[in-house]
C-alpha cells in the first residue's frame, strides 16, 4: 500500500459556482516517489494538494465523499497537528508561509523545530546543515521581510525541508525564480527525494518536471486525465491537445527524428538526446 492512498475522492469547495474541485481522483503514492501534478490554471492541482495535506476537510469545507489515507490512516480521523508532523507542505506564496514573528533568516529557520521541542544542540546542527544545503549562507542575519521574492522562496522551502517530515506536498516553489536558483532549489528536492522522502510537487516548468520526477499526474477539469512516466505523459496526445506546454527538447527530438537522425522523437532531455545521438553515430559507424 502507498504512503499516500486516495479512493474515489470527490469535493466540491462550500459555496462554489464552478462545481466540484475534484472528482473521482485515485491515487496511490509509494514512499519515496517523486510525483508532479501538472495541468492548466483552475484544474483542480491545489486542491489535491490540500486533500493531501488534510487542508481540505479540516480547513476548507465543502461536500466530500471518498477518502484520503496518509500511512493508512485516513486524514479525516487525524488532527491537524498530527498530519502536520507527516506532511510537511511549502505554499505557492512564500510569504504566507513566513511565520512573520522572526527578525533573521537563521530564526526563521530554527522557528518549527522549536515548536516541535527539537533541544537547543540539535536545532543548531539540523539548521547550519539546511543553510548549506540550500545556501542560505549570505543571507542567515538578513530580515525575513526583507528579502527578494525568489529569496523568500528559498527561505520558505528550506524552512519545510529542515523539519524532515516524510512527506514533502509542494506547490510552485519556483515561481520567482530565475533559471539558476529554479535549478538550487530542484537540487534542494532531489536531495531531499534522495534521503527517502516522498514527494508531491505542482510545478509548470516542464524540462524540470520531466527531468526529476518519477510520475506526472495530468489534471483537467478536476480529473486526473493522464498519469504515467514523464515520457508517457509529455508523449500523451491528451497532454498537448489540453494546451499543456511540453518540454523544449521533445520538439527537438521531434524535428530530429523527422530528420532521420537516430533519436525516438520521445525525448525529454538534452542529455538524453545527446545519449542517442551518439549512440546512434557510434552504431552507425559500427554498421559501416
Ligand atoms: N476556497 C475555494 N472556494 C471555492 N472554490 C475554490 C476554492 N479554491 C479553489 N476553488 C475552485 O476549485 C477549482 C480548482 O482550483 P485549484 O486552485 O485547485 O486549481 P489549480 O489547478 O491549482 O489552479 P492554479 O494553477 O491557478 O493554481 C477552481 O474552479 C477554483 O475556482
Amino acid at each position: 500500500m502507498g504512503v499516500v492512498t486516495i479512493n474515489d475522492l470527490t469535493f466540491t469547495h462550500e459555496g462554489s459556482e464552478t462545481g466540484p474541485s475534484l472528482v473521482d481522483i485515485n491515487l496511490d503514492i509509494e514512499r519515496g516517489e517523486f510525483v508532479s501534478i501538472i495541468g492548466a490554471n483552475g484544474a483542480g492541482k491545489t486542491s489535491l494538494c490540500n486533500a493531501i495535506r488534510g487542508f481540505i476537510p479540516h480547513l476548507f469545507k465543502g461536500e466530500l465523499t471518498g477518502e484520503v489515507r496518509i500511512d493508512g490512516q485516513p486524514v479525516t480521523e487525524e488532527s491537524f497537528p498530527e498530519l502536520a508532523r507527516q506532511v510537511g507542505f511549502v505554499f505557492q506564496n512564500p510569504f504566507t508561509q513566513m511565520t512573520g514573528t522572526t527578525t533573521t533568516v537563521y530564526d526563521e529557520l530554527a522557528y518549527g523545530l522549536g515548536n516541535l521541542g527539537v533541544p537547543r544542540d540539535e536545532m543548531r546542527r539540523r539548521v547550519d546543515a539546511m543553510v548549506d544545503m540550500a545556501h542560505l549562507e549570505p543571507l542567515v542575519e538578513r530580515h525575513p521581510f526583507q528579502l527578494s521574492g525568489g529569496q523568500q522562496q528559498r527561505v520558505a522551502l528550506a524552512s519545510i525541508l529542515v523539519m524532515g517530515q516524510p512527506i514533502l506536498v509542494i506547490d510552485e516553489p519556483t515561481s520567482q525564480l530565475d533559471p539558476k536558483s529554479t535549478d538550487d532549489i530542484f537540487e534542494l528536492i532531489e536531495n531531499m527525494k534522495d534521503r527517502g522522502i516522498t514527494i508531491v510537487l505542482v510545478e509548470h516548468k516542464m524540462e524540470h518536471v520531466a527531468r526529476y520526477s518519477d510520475r506526472v499526474i495530468l489534471m483537467d477539469d478536476a480529473r486526473i486525465v493522464a498519469e504515467g512516466t514523464p515520457a508517457e505523459v509529455f508523449n500523451d496526445p491528451r497532454t498537448e491537445a489540453l494546451g499543456t506546454r511540453l518540454p523544449q527538447p521533445l520538439f527537438v527530438a521531434r524535428a530530429l527524428r523527422e530528420r532521420g537522425l537516430p533519436v525516438t522523437g520521445r525525448e525529454l532531455t538534452l542529455e538524453e538526446l545527446v545519449e542517442h545521438l551518439r549512440a546512434g553515430a557510434i552504431n552507425g559507424k559500427e554498421g559501416r
